[in-house]
């Protein structure tokens, strides 16, 4: 369902163009289960990384997942999920398809329709709020469990446009366990209870790495900040995420690891993330839509 809908087109064109593209955003979002959106107060903690892995173990599970990667200025999921390919038009020449990562994941992303993948966007508010409306409305995502959207860090354009868009879009927050990260993540969180969007948990990343000579953890960025944050502000800890050299090796090689039946480093804590997902999705009834802050049960 539509939340808001207010497009940059002036004049009589614009209104008919904004109209139609309702028409199609409405129509689209009707098919879409569960809209996750992944956020942080700072960039580089992870975002895009879990993003990308509960994505992964969503569709693992036999769901239906979208994989929206709405980072304009510094898209990682096509890098993370190592595509190559470009997004298409339909025959008709009105929507995009998503690319076809497998049979239950479909992902999108403006690096995927751009030609040189290195070029840079620069682009003011109103092409950004334009383009992701034309991600959510024109790109045809059918029928959808999840679509899980992979924010740039802070509480600009981005998951602000989504978050007036889609009625019912849930947060994410990803921080590390640091002071200076949790600063910033209780703007994220004070930017989700404004927007009354509800917040389906926390979850710190980097929480500890295993020290190679002894096998015991090191805390290199302090200890327990998420779950204290968590806490304080009456939210689901979603889990600690440890450093796994081998998650970073899998993303900088395009070929991301399989969190089932994995025991070792980052995966049995994504892997909890994704369970946890799953049966919030069978949780997520009307009646949170309107709380301030969904804490889960
Ligand atoms: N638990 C982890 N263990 C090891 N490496 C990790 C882990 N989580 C993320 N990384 C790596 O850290 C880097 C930053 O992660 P990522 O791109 O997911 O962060 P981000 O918050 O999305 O960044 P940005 O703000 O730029 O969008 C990447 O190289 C990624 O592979």
């Amino acid at each position: 369902m539509i939340r808001q809908f207010s497009g940059e087109e002036t004049g009589t064109q614009g209104d008919m163009e904004r109209l139609q593209r309702r028409e199609r955003l409405e129509h689209n979002l009707a098919d879409i289960g569960m809209t996750i959106m992944v956020l942080s107060g700072k960039g580089g903690v992870g975002k895009s990384t879990i993003a990308a892995n509960l994505a992964l173990g969503l569709a693992a599970n036999g769901y239906r997942v979208g994989l929206l990667d709405m980072d304009i200025h510094g898209p990682s999921i096509p890098r993370i999920l190592g595509i190559q390919g470009h997004s298409e038009g339909t025959a008709e020449g009105h929507m995009i398809m998503p690319l076809d990562y497998n049979p239950n994941l479909k992902v999108m992303s403006i690096e995927t329709m751009l030609r040189d993948r290195d070029a840079s966007l620069i682009w003011r508010g109103p092409m950004k709020i334009r383009a992701i409306k034309q991600f959510l409305a024109d790109v045809l995502w059918g029928k959808l469990d999840y679509l899980v959207i992979d924010s740039p860090p802070g509480t600009g354009d981005e998951p602000l446009t989504i978050a007036q868009t889609i009625e019912g879009a849930t947060a994410l927050i990803v921080t590390t366990p640091q002071e200076l990260a949790l600063a910033d993540v209780r703007k994220a969180i004070d930017f989700c209870h404004r927007l009354d969007m509800p917040i389906l948990g926390l979850v710190e990343n980097f929480s500890s790495q295993i020290c190679p000579h002894c096998g015991k953890p090191i805390k290199v960025f302090g200890q327990g900040g998420g779950k204290i944050t968590a806490k304080r502000y009456g939210l689901r800890f979603l889990g600690e995420i440890p450093w796994d050299d081998r998650l970073l090796a899998a993303e900088d090689a395009g070929l991301p690891m399989e969190a089932e039946n994995d025991e070792k480093g980052a995966m049995p804590a994504l892997h909890a993330l994704t369970q946890q997902i799953i049966k919030d999705r069978f949780k997520s009834k009307p009646e949170w839509l309107n709380h301030r802050v969904w804490v889960g049960i």
